[in-house]
């Protein structure tokens, strides 16, 4: 046997939550077994029983600080007794020196299911303590309780025990440690000293903590307890039982843009006693409000902004947000349906989804979100039927490109560019350097109005033949689009510049050669050759499956968790509820960003209550633009001081003359949307201009029209902080690709996540 130097081994003896930890700390880049290292040379190793042996030159102190850890436990043993051939036995170690540093803080639990665990401790011995495993733990408890000082233990099974404890250990498990140790009785000491540390151990003495915890802290528990009841918001299907107690048909129609998916599901809306179409916007609503009227079907229309109720009609189409999950349908259409997925708004569609009363339900919309319905129809008892579509003109892509130059756009083009400063940049330079003439879209125009600009460009007799769009065209309009040409592929997301999302870039891209316009085919390319490669990466790429819906609590809901936090502010409150509240794998809780922005603002608004604030922060509302911002502000004081609340709105007398007479008729027209939206979620009676609001609504929507029609400025910025494109006062500059810079900065090993305005010219 060959004898090591005379000196003692130091042994850390690891708890099992801080197993792997220690682990990772002591071997960063591999695991050592306990027969591969030579305890002689520098390495630690882990012993077969799973203590690690550390060498000489480490103290524990150099772990404990180093880990940040007060709770592990060194021993020493002699290193003579454990090497045999040069291989350490530890079986056969004697403890020489005990050195237990004292537990103060105990680093996160979590039961590792992969540690060292004690599943096969031998019956014979278990059957010594049968009456002790099979207690009462209330009864364990009181004992305990009532006991006047703890039976002595042995210094072995004292160690034991701190480890047994170390194992089961949490913040209140310290108070509850010290208490057992005060008054427990040998032979639980025994029976817990015989289980050692593991699952066995934290079996048994987790009946006896909670009991312990209830008694100690009960009101931390029942506190605790009722906020996260309160923010509860696993189990969604649960909250509609009205739609759980029906047997609902779901119809998914599946396919991608320009197949007919709406159109089948309206035939089917139409032809059904009663019915409601949930639309993505409201110039949708109001586009099937009118298809289905004209077709002699009576239908209402409902959005946050307008009530139109037609006598006799059974039929109504309104936003998701509005939809009403306490009527009956025979038939409802809930249309892209993958906007379930969207971080702000998705939580509209999942509550259509899950609380619609109606025998059928038809979804339309591309496959992303197929997986996941599938998932919502096993768990809500819904039969799920899926129709698949094609497109019915086929998408070419026009490898040419339009060269970076604008001079190359051709009648029936729909420039995409992805911000309101580019699409004016576009209209100006395509009406400066050609003969053509341009509509424009983008998404803070009103619906009127982008309706007017949609069927000035669909009407072969005028000039206007080339449309400058936002991704607002991307749902919805019915335009006679012969070729969609991007600008650019990358988008401001409010943060940084991003490149355009594929789901999107498809989207978009299939809104060329629509069903019913005079083209065959529809063509898609870019401004630059340089994008061109990203465009056809992002149409070949498959939809992504969506893993996650959004959700959002019902007012109900937050007011049962306000009522644990009476001293804190509405934003304050939305923030604690995301921290706190539960939810299920399949849905994540929608952005609140804009919800905390307008909280914040009126918070110094006295007299509003808890669901005032709340049904206050829906409002559509930029939070963008500080004169918007301010009339929201104004709107909500006269309603707190119970003044009815007024426009207090100049009328502009003409059109725009410049970009930022555009810009505030722009906002003045959200101001009124704005008004009108909250006088329907509020009492009526408290906005008695609804009247001339609408008046005023459609004039500017009129005037709108009209300044676009005419504009040829220079595009001004609602902020003024953002980037700018650089200008050549001598003409049109022919705009850099961010797409080809960002991937040439990404090669580079600029992060995707950095800004790319670092980069624009
Ligand atoms: N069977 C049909 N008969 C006549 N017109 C149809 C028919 N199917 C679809 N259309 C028309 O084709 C166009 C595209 O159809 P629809 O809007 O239903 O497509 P979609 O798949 O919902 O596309 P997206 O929602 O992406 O715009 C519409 O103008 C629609 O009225
Ligand atoms: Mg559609």
């Amino acid at each position: 046997m060959a004898r090591g130097p005379a000196r003692n081994l130091l042994y850390l003896y690891s708890s099992r939550d801080n197993f792997t930890k220690v682990r990772a700390f002591l071997f960063p880049n591999r695991f050592h077994r306990a027969d591969s290292p030579n305890p002689s040379n520098s390495h630690p190793f882990l012993t077969p029983d799973s203590k690690f042996c550390i060498p000489p030159q480490f103290s524990p102190s150099h772990f404990t600080q180093s880990l940040n850890y007060r709770c592990l436990n060194f021993q020493r043993h002699p290193f003579s007794t454990l090497v045999e051939n040069g291989t350490p036995n530890l079986n056969s170690a004697p403890a020489l020196e005990s050195e237990v540093t004292e537990v103060d803080s105990i680093s996160d639990i979590g039961l590792d299911e992969n540690g060292p665990g004690n599943d096969n401790l031998e019956p014979e011995k278990r059957l010594n303590f049968a009456q002790i495993d099979s207690r009462d733990p209330v009864e364990i408890y009181k004992e305990l309780r009532d006991a006047s000082k703890s039976d002595k233990q042995s210094r072995s099974d004292w160690d034991l025990l701190i480890e047994v404890f170390r194992g089961f250990a949490k913040s209140a498990a310290h108070k509850f440690r010290n208490f057992f140790f005060k008054k427990c009785k040998i032979d639980i000491v025994k029976y817990l000293v015989f289980l050692g540390p593991g699952i066995e151990a934290e079996k048994f003495l987790f009946p006896i903590f909670v009991e312990f915890c209830l008694e100690e802290f009960p009101d931390e528990i029942k506190r605790f307890r009722s906020m996260v009841e309160s923010a509860d918001l696993t189990k969604p299907h649960t909250w509609f039982p009205f739609a759980r107690a029906m047997k609902r048909k779901i119809v998914y129609h599946c396919g991608p843009t320009n197949s007919g998916k709406t159109y089948n599901a309206l035939q089917r809306f139409m032809e059904a006693k009663k019915g409601i179409y949930c639309s993505p916007l409201r110039l949708l609503a109001m586009e099937v409000f009118d298809k289905v009227n004209a077709l002699g079907v009576y239908c209402s229309l409902l959005t946050g902004q307008e009530k139109k109720f037609v006598p006799f009609s059974n039929h109504v189409a309104c936003t998701v947000e509005m939809v009403s999950v306490d009527e009956l349908y025979e038939v409802a259409v809930i249309d892209e349906i993958q906007m379930m997925a969207d971080p702000s708004r998705g939580y509209a569609w999942t509550r259509a989804l899950l609380g619609l009363k109606a025998d059928e339900i038809h979804l339309c919309g591309d496959p992303s979100v197929l997986n996941i319905v599938r998932k919502i129809c096993s768990e809500t008892g819904d039969e799920l039927v899926q129709q698949r579509y094609d497109r019915f003109k086929p998408l070419v892509v026009e490898a040419k490109t339009l060269l970076g130059d604008l001079k190359n756009v051709k009648s029936g083009d729909c420039i995409v560019a992805f911000s309101r400063r580019e699409i004016f940049e576009v209209k100006l330079a395509i009406e400066k350097y050609t003969k053509h003439r341009c509509c424009v879209i983008y998404g803070a125009l009103p619906p009127e109005t982008r309706r007017q600009q949609a069927n000035l460009f669909n009407d072969d007799n005028n000039e206007y033949d080339i449309l400058v769009a936002s991704d607002a065209v991307g749902m919805g309009l019915n335009l006679h689009i012969r070729r969609v040409v991007f600008y650019s592929l990358s988008k401001y997301n409010g943060d940084k510049t991003v490149p355009v999302p594929a789901s999107q870039v498809k989207q978009i891209a299939g809104r060329a050669g629509r069903r019913g316009s005079r083209y065959p085919e529809g063509l898609t390319t870019t401004l630059h050759l340089e994008d061109l490669d990203y465009l056809i990466e992002c149409l070949k790429k498959p939809f992504d499956e969506v893993k996650k819906v959004g959700l959002f609590p019902f007012f109900e809901q937050v007011e049962l968790f306000a009522g644990q936090f009476p001293d804190v502010t509405f934003a304050q409150l939305l923030e604690k509820f995301a921290e706190n509240c539960r939810l299920d794998g399949s849905y994540f809780l929608c952005h609140h960003h804009h919800i905390k922005k307008i909280a914040n603002m009126l918070e110094e608004v006295q007299g509003l209550s808890l669901e005032d604030r709340f049904n206050f922060c829906f409002a559509p509302v930029n939070i963008r633009d500080p004169k918007a911002m301010y009339h929201l502000l104004r709107f909500a004081s006269s309603y707190a001081h119970k003044l009815p609340v007024n426009i207090a709105m100049g009328m502009p007398k003409c059109t725009a003359r410049n970009d930022s007479e555009l810009l505030d008729l722009e906002t003045k027209h959200q101001v009124l949307s704005m008004y009108l939206w909250l006088s329907n979620h509020f009492e009526g009676e408290k906005f008695p201009y609804v009247k001339k609001v609408e008046a005023m609504a459609v004039d500017i929507a009129e005037l709108l029209g009209e300044s676009l029609t005419k504009a040829n400025w220079k595009p001004e910025s609602r902020n003024p902080g953002k980037p700018r494109q650089q200008e050549n006062e001598g003409g049109y500059e022919r705009p850099r690709s961010l797409i080809k810079l960002y991937e040439q900065k990404r090669q580079e090993g600029f992060s995707a996540g950095q800004k790319l305005e670092k980069v624009t010219a």
